[in-house]
């Protein structure tokens, strides 16, 4: 078959803000043998060396954030590298949610200062000119910003004490720019979005929906 042709696996990003319930759907898809799954490497961002590079940045954005999110792209390019044996592979977030919508943040409220905005996004044109980080398709965990602020005190991470409803909020905006410009989802990648808002057991429901699109993939087929 032709998936031999394909240098990598048939590679779905999830995206969402902080507390959209991504890891919970990711989780979904642990049952799938056909899925590897790669999870953000919160624990290499809280323990460089034993710095907490997550903890110094959301302390002192202005001082740690070039810093913060220079590691993240090196740490976002590896999972994008990362050779899986199956057939799909699942991330969590990406190096484009990086660029797009974290280091955008952090520099339209000040906290890149231009110099450093600029080489964070040399890097990063660098890295898609020069490296196979194709995606095929995007799950958009949608929630109201509000929605995602409870949830992220629910699960309580220390480091996200601070994180206000103002930042979740811009958050909440560079992902409606990135994935669906003027309301209507990009087609590529294909976007698939999903009302992140509801309950558990209605999620349970989206992710029964969304699963045949991303499990049933013959790979490498040419009529995808
Ligand atoms: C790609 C990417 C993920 C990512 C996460 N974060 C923060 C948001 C959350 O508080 C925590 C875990 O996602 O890291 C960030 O500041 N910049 C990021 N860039």
């Amino acid at each position: 078959d032709m998936s031999s042709l394909r240098s990598r696996p048939y590679t779905v990003v999830v995206e969402g803000n902080i507390g959209s319930g991504k890891t919970t759907f990711m989780d979904h898809f642990k049952q799938y043998e056909d899925v590897a799954l790669f999870s953000e490497p919160v624990d290499k961002w809280t323990n460089v060396e034993s710095h907490n590079l997550l903890g110094i940045m959301y302390k002192d954005p202005k001082k740690w954030a070039m810093t913060f999110q220079s590691y993240v792209q090196l740490t976002m390019v590896n999972m994008h590298k990362q050779r899986c044996p199956e057939p799909i592979k699942m991330m969590e977030r990406s190096l484009y949610s990086a660029r797009f919508c974290f280091v955008e943040n952090l520099y339209e409220n000040g906290y890149l200062d231009g110099p450093e905005y600029v080489v964070l996004d040399e890097w990063f044109k660098w890295i898609c000119s020069n490296l196979d980080i194709g995606v095929d398709m995007i799950v958009y965990l949608r929630t109201h910003p509000e929605v995602a602020l409870e949830r992220m005190k629910l699960r309580g991470r220390e480091e996200e004490s601070c994180v206000s409803l103002s930042y979740l909020r811009q958050l909440h905006n560079l992902h409606e720019k990135w994935l669906c410009p003027g309301g209507v989802p990009i087609t590529s990648p294909p976007v698939y979005v999903v009302d992140a808002n509801r309950s558990f057991s209605e999620m349970e429901k989206e992710m029964k929906r969304i699963s045949p699109l991303i499990c049933n993939r013959n790979n490498g087929s040419l009529t995808n």
